[in-house]
């Protein structure tokens, strides 16, 4: 069980502030700290945000691990505090000890703070044993929890100020975020276990799969799991002849694009650029079309990136983080999904897969002006509910998606149809004649 929060900070556990408005109310003094608090009850979060704000933080929130992750993809933060319970009835903090697993998996110099119910000292040992920096104990005081997250995060400066490890670090207020290959898929987990064993070994790897679906990404994480991340990798596309000038000067990772549309003789003159001291990430649509001796340079391992379509509810978790960093990009409110559109993103399979999808939500999070996207918004409107397209002209399976969305829009709008047209971007008689064609 979760254990209520008390927020009965007196004045004087209260941090100092740095200023007064000329309104009398405390001022928050503006540290360049980011904090990322993770947890599912609201009470909390919000009684939180004020807390760090009045200390000079920002706080961003996160209701459980799928937003966290998401928004750990977006920017870096400073110190992490996770709860260790998100399931209702749920207090065995394995959910939380899995989510630290992977953030630290993910970002070895991640700082984590772990909250604990107070007898929940078994749970904050296994924290720390699995890579947390400190824990804190409910109910706690603010002032204790801030002061203890503020020094969590000088001994993470420190630290990155030392001489570098096997994995170094920058700085965390220059580095970029690491980088995070979202999806909660069997397929997913999978692939980030096998860049967590490849990566910091010296083979030669081939990331293949469709177009889009993420192969520079995990050539990336690749890259970041490596003894040479703290470098940047040299790339080099194959196709462009002036950019095999790059490889002579390649230092690290080397992250190749498309060695298998090289013919024969090209792959023989690509083996005898390849610097020998060079980590080779490679690039391809398959590992077949490579010769014996490039393959076995290029390709001990093959890691393949599954298709977004083979990848269950990731498109969903994917559309929700797309949103998410094009509504931070475009200084737009946080959009939600609407059932149909929801429906409609679990049934389509994208042309361009992950960068299909993120350039559909990106148009609906622009164009949308109520803070939703209803799948009329999805939809290119050579698609969308078009009585001529065909699934092999689009990929979209009009007859489950659009039962589907059909289905998603009449339950979301309580059975009015006139609203559930409107949603679907479809006349009323033009959904009565669907229904009647679905038997709905
Ligand atoms: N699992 C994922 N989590 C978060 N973002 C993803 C994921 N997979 C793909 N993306 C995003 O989708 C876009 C396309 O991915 P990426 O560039 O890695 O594809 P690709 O397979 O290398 O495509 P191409 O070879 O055609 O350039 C990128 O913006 C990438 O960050």
């Amino acid at each position: 069980m979760k254990q209520p929060f008390t927020s009965g900070a007196r004045a004087s556990d209260r941090p100092a502030v740095d200023a007064v408005s000329a309104n009398g109310r405390p001022q928050a003094a503006s540290s360049d700290r980011a904090i990322l608090l993770i947890d599912d009850n609201p009470s909390v979060t919000q009684a939180l945000a004020i807390a760090f704000r009045m200390a000079g933080h920002a706080l961003d929130t996160a209701a459980g691990p799928e937003e966290a992750f998401s928004r750990l993809a977006l920017r870096r933060y400073d110190a992490i505090l996770l709860d260790m319970n998100f399931t209702a009835g749920e207090a065995s903090g394995e959910e939380g000890l899995a989510c630290l697993r992977r953030i630290v998996a993910e970002d070895a110099g991640a700082r984590v703070l772990v909250i604990t119910a107070h007898s929940g000292i078994r749970i904050a040992v296994a924290a720390m044993q699995a890579g947390a920096c400190d824990f804190v104990m409910k109910p706690w005081r603010n002032a204790e929890l801030i002061a203890k997250v503020e020094a969590a995060i000088a001994r993470g400066a420190a630290a990155a100020s030392m001489p570098a490890g096997p994995v170094p670090r920058a700085p965390a207020a220059i580095a970029a975020p690491p980088v995070r290959l979202l999806g909660d898929s069997a397929a997913m987990q999978a692939l980030r276990d096998l860049v967590r064993r490849v990566g910091p070994t010296a083979a030669g790897v081939t990331v293949t799969g469709r177009p889009g679906s993420g192969r520079m990404l995990t050539a990336q994480a690749i890259h970041a799991a490596s003894p040479h991340a703290q470098g940047e990798p040299t790339r080099v596309d194959l196709r462009d002849p002036a950019a095999w000038d790059r490889l002579d000067q390649a230092r690290g990772t080397l992250i190749l694009r498309h060695p298998d549309r090289l013919d024969a003789v090209a792959q023989a003159r690509l083996l005898d650029r390849i610097p020998a001291t060079a980590r080779c990430i490679a690039i391809a649509d398959g590992s077949a079309a490579l010769s014996p001796a490039l393959r076995r340079r290029l390709a001990t391992v093959e890691v393949a990136v599954p298709p977004l379509d083979g990848r269950g509810d990731d498109a969903l978790l994917l559309a929700r983080h797309f949103a998410r960093d094009a509504a931070a990009r475009f200084g737009r409110q946080e959009v939600r999904l609407s059932m149909a559109a929801e429906a409609l993103l679990a049934t389509t399979v994208w042309p361009d897969e992950v960068r299909g999808l993120a350039l559909a939500i990106e148009r609906a999070v622009l164009l949308s002006t109520d803070g939703r996207i209803d799948a009329a918004a999805l939809a290119p409107p050579s698609v969308a509910l078009a009585p001529t397209a065909t699934a092999t002209e689009t990929g979209f399976d009009l007859s489950d998606a659009e039962r589907a969305m059909i289905e998603a829009a009449l339950r979301e709008h309580r059975h009015n149809v006139t609203h559930a047209a409107t949603a679907l971007g479809l006349s009323r008689g033009a959904l009565y004649r669907r229904m009647a064609r679905y038997g709905l």
